[in-house]
C-alpha cells in the first residue's frame, strides 16, 4: 500500500509542511496541486532535491485535484492574496469560495480518505468541509488551535525552566480571539500547575494574550507563518497514517455545538478515533455557545 498525502497550495504553508512531511518520513508518495502551474513546478523540483537527500524514498509529483482525491490525506492549504481594500470578512468569505471550488473539483473523495484542513478562518473552512466533501465528520479535521497549543507550551516552559514536552497544556475553542486555555488541565511533568510555585508567578492572562498575538507578531516581522504549523501538520499526518492515536486539540464537529471547534482528540488511522470531554466552567461553556453562533452564521452564508 502506498500511502500518499495531497497538499491542495503549496505557498509558504504548503510546501513547509511537504518539507517536514519529507524529513519525517510519513509517507511514499507526496502529491502537490497548485494553480499557480510555474511556481508548482518549481515547489516539485526544489522539494525533490531534499527528497532524494534524505534518501527516504518520498516521491514528490505534481498532481491535478482529482489525482488527489485519491490520497489517504488531503491537506488544504490553499489561499488567495488579499485584494487592496478588501475586509476581513470579505476576504474569509472568498476563502470559502476557494474551498468551495477546490472539494467540488476534488468530488468523490477515497472513501476512507482524511481531510486536513489548515487554511484560516480554520474553524468555518473546517465545517465547510465536512459538509461538501460528503466524508464522515471523523475524518474532516483542521488544525484549528494545535500550533496555539505548542505555544502555549513553550511559553509555559520557558517560565518554568523545562522541556516543553514536559508542558501538558492546551489551547481549546475557536481559533483566534475566542480561543481559551483551560488552566486546570494545565500540568508540568504531572503535576498541576495549581501546585506548583515557580520563581516568577505565572501571569495567565498575559499567557493567553502571548499565545494569541505570536501569530500576528510573526506575520508582522517575516510577512508568514510556515515552520511552526508544518511540524503541526507533520505530527497530525503521523498520528494518522500510523495509527498513533496521540491525544491532540484540533478542530473538529462538535455534535452539540454543530460546527466544527478545537477539542482534545485521539488522532488515528480512522481520523477522530475518539474524543476526551473537558470539564469547562460556565464561561467558557457560554464562550463555545457564542463562537458556535458565529461560525454557523458564516457557513450559511456561505453555502446556500
Ligand atoms: N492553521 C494555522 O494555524 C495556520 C497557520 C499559518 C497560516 N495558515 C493559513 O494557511 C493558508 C496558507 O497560507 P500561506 O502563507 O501558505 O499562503 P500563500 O499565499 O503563501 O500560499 C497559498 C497558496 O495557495 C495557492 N492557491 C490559491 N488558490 C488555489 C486553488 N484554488 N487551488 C490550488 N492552490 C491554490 C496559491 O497559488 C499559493 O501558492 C492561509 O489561509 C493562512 O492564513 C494557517
Amino acid at each position: 500500500m502506498t500511502l500518499t498525502i495531497a497538499i491542495i497550495g503549496v505557498g509558504e504553508v504548503g510546501a513547509a509542511a511537504a518539507y517536514a512531511l519529507i524529513l519525517n518520513n510519513v509517507c511514499a508518495k507526496l502529491l502537490l496541486v497548485d494553480n499557480r502551474s510555474s511556481h508548482l513546478d518549481g515547489q516539485v523540483k526544489d522539494l525533490s532535491d531534499s527528497a532524494f537527500k534524505e534518501q527516504n524514498g518520498t516521491r514528490i509529483e505534481a498532481a491535478t485535484y482529482r489525482e488527489a482525491s485519491q490520497a489517504d490525506i488531503v491537506i488544504f492549504a490553499a489561499a488567495a492574496k488579499r485584494g487592496i481594500g478588501e475586509t476581513t470578512l470579505q476576504y474569509r468569505d472568498r476563502s470559502a469560495a476557494t474551498l468551495h471550488n477546490v472539494i467540488e473539483a476534488i468530488n468523490p473523495f477515497k472513501q476512507n480518505a482524511i481531510l486536513l484542513v489548515v487554511s484560516h478562518p480554520v474553524d468555518t473552512l473546517t465545517t465547510i468541509a465536512q459538509r461538501l466533501s460528503h466524508l464522515p465528520p471523523t475524518q474532516v479535521i483542521g488544525t484549528g488551535t494545535f500550533l496555539e497549543s505548542i505555544r502555549l507550551r513553550g511559553l509555559l516552559a520557558n517560565q518554568f525552566g523545562v522541556a516543553a514536552s514536559s508542558v501538558d497544556a492546551m489551547v481549546l475553542g475557536k481559533h483566534g480571539e475566542s480561543q481559551f486555555v483551560p488552566w486546570h488541565l494545565v500540568n508540568v511533568g504531572g503535576v498541576s500547575i495549581n501546585e506548583l510555585s515557580p520563581s516568577d508567578p505565572i501571569d495567565r492572562d498575559k499567557i493567553t494574550q502571548d499565545c494569541r498575538r505570536k501569530g500576528e507578531q510573526i506575520i508582522e516581522e517575516k510577512g508568514a507563518i510556515a515552520y511552526g504549523i508544518a511540524s503541526a501538520v507533520s505530527t497530525i499526518c503521523t498520528s494518522i497514517l500510523l495509527d498513533r492515536r496521540q491525544v491532540y486539540p484540533v478542530s473538529y464537529m462538535q455534535e452539540n455545538l454543530g460546527c466544527a471547534l478545537s477539542m482534545p482528540a485521539v488522532l488515528g488511522r480512522s481520523g477522530i478515533e475518539s474524543t476526551l470531554a473537558v470539564s469547562l466552567g460556565s464561561f467558557d461553556k457560554q464562550r463555545l455557545q457564542y463562537s458556535a453562533s458565529e461560525i454557523k452564521k458564516r457557513v450559511d452564508s456561505n453555502i446556500q
